[in-house]
């Protein structure tokens, strides 16, 4: 099942510079083995915020909140999730 996951990242102002750095580090390490396992299909930036648009091929709803947990940054998320439907008319 495919998910579309909006996410905003909300870190704390007053972190400290090198927490920041560690933080962004082992982020961006889990992100690449989540999209290496093939079920973070997609990640773009939302242009100009410290947001992004994912895509995730989970078997389960709990599959989803289980690899959205296991980043990092979660507690710093504000996110939406939006199941994905095959489009009638799509021709992909
Ligand atoms: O910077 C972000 O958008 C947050 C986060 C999500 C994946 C990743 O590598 O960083």
């Amino acid at each position: 099942m495919l998910y579309c996951v909006m996410i905003d990242v909300n870190l704390p102002a007053d972190m400290d510079s090198a927490e920041l750095a560690k933080l962004k580090e082992v982020e961006r390490l889990r992100a690449i083995e989540l999209q290496e396992s093939g079920k973070f299909v997609h990640l773009w930036r939302v242009a100009g915020r410290m947001a992004n648009i994912s895509i995730f091929d989970c078997e389960s709803n709990d599959e989803l909140h289980e690899l959205l947990t296991s980043l990092p940054m979660f507690p710093y998320f504000s996110l939406k999730v939006v199941p994905l439907a095959k489009h009638p008319s799509s021709i992909k």
